[in-house]
């Protein structure tokens, strides 16, 4: 029996998806499985059973990978599951920051009781006037799974759109609209663009990439959208560039004291995600990614060990070996296997950076004598018994 905790509020439909071999459970030092979204888990002690995490979304800055990683906790999340919900607000936020819609909304409710409301709105109306996005120029920084849907949609407003990702993956550039001009350089992003959108993770060196030196190569009156995490941009350098009229607003998904009720800041709570479509996809993919790995020792989509798929176990025996990746490791698995007189049938090994992952299916069972000789090694992370 395994059993999973969840952090966050988890979509049914995904958890519909254990069978009777799990169980929740509200103690995470019971967990071999957490489900995540975007509570903070730095600070957390992560139990000596825990095997996996899966993030139901795609951002994992709040989750410490390389601990996990030397813990043997293989952490995972979904890429591209909730990447529509995401794209249909940018839209929004671009919408909300070229016309007053919710200041003509407010206007209505404040004329709520004013029985000549209907004609008073032709005369107010023209305090919310705005732009059209068609004609404008959309660059997108970062054309992942969100950023290509952005990029692919705007094509169709008619805006003229700018793409920058010096690491695009080759599925990205597939999907990526032949309408969509691709940059080579940032900066040609901010000098040209009406509208700059930014749609990459969270790392050492994107933290506040679009800063004072950025808003200053950026044409007067840009309108600035952030749904990917507040920390990539530096706030109170844009909220001087929105004083000094450079930036005309800042739309961001991602509340907090610098931001919230600022002139010229269009502040949603993190809401991106929040559709019930998102989170179905999101929790249906992280709870099969976790359930093949407890059941298969496959993995699928994780973000701090390498992929490795052998599918389900048609041999006598399975195990898992996390560990470093680290020259001659291999063959010491084998002579302690072979020492054991256990032949190998099959084997993956694959690494991802400093870290990786053997998957050996076995013509018999490993006792736990030889489960205690491989997690011995120097290196070994982690030895999991599957079959
Ligand atoms: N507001 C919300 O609720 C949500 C926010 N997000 C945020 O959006 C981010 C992007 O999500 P996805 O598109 O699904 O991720 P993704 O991994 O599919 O795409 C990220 C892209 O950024 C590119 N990139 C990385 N560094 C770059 C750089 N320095 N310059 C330009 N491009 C760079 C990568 O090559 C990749 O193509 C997530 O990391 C997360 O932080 C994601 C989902 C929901
Ligand atoms: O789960 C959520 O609502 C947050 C989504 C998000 O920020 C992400 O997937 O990176």
């Amino acid at each position: 029996m395994y059993q999973y905790h969840c952090l966050n509020p988890i979509a049914e439909v995904g958890l519909d998806l254990f069978t009777e071999d799990y169980q929740k459970t509200e103690e995470l030092n019971d967990a071999q499985a957490v489900l995540v979204r975007s509570a903070a888990m730095h600070d957390l002690e992560l139990p000596e059973g825990l095997e996996a995490i899966a993030r139901a979304g795609a951002g994992v800055n709040n989750i410490p990978l390389e601990k996990c990683a030397d813990k043997g906790i293989v952490v995972f999340n979904t890429p591209g599951a909730n990447a529509n919900g995401v794209k249909e607000l940018v839209f929004a936020g671009m919408l909300l920051a070229s016309r007053d819609i919710v200041g003509g909304i407010d206007w209505v409710l404040e004329n709520k009781d004013n029985e000549n409301v209907k004609k008073d709105a032709e005369k107010a109306k023209k305090a919310f006037a705005g732009n059209e996005l068609a004609g404008k120029k959309l660059g997108v920084i970062g054309l992942g799974a969100i950023g290509v849907r952005v990029a692919n949609a705007a094509t169709h407003l008619g805006m003229e759109v700018y793409g920058y990702d010096p690491f695009i993956s080759v599925n990205a550039a597939w999907n990526l609209s032949r309408n969509v001009k691709h940059i080579n350089s940032v900066e040609e992003i901010y000098s040209a663009c009406d509208f700059i959108t930014i749609h990459v993770p969270l790392l050492d060196d994107t933290k506040k990439m679009l800063n004072k030196e950025a808003f200053a190569q950026m044409k007067d009156g840009v309108v600035v959208l952030n749904f990917a995490r507040d920390l990539l941009v530096d706030e109170e350098a844009i909220l001087t560039a929105i004083e000094e009229g450079k930036v005309k607003k800042y739309v961001t998904d991602f509340p907090n004291t610098i931001t919230a009720g600022k002139k010229g800041c269009i502040v949603t709570p993190h809401l991106g995600a929040s559709t019930q479509e998102s989170e179905d996809n999101c929790a249906v993919m992280a709870v099969k990614e976790i359930k093949d790995y407890l059941e298969n020792g496959n993995i699928r989509n994780s973000v701090n060990f390498p992929n490795c798929n052998m599918g389900a176990c048609t041999q006598a025996g399975r195990i898992a070996i996390l560990h470093k990746n680290k020259k001659g490791i291999i063959g010491k698995f084998s002579n302690i296997l072979g020492d054991g007189d256990i032949n190998i049938t099959d084997m993956t090994n694959k690494s991802r950076g400093d870290y990786a992952y053997s998957l050996l299916d076995l013509e018999s069972n490993v006792t736990e004598e030889i489960v205690g000789q491989l997690a011995a090694l120097d290196g070994v992370l982690k030895v999991r018994v599957i079959k």
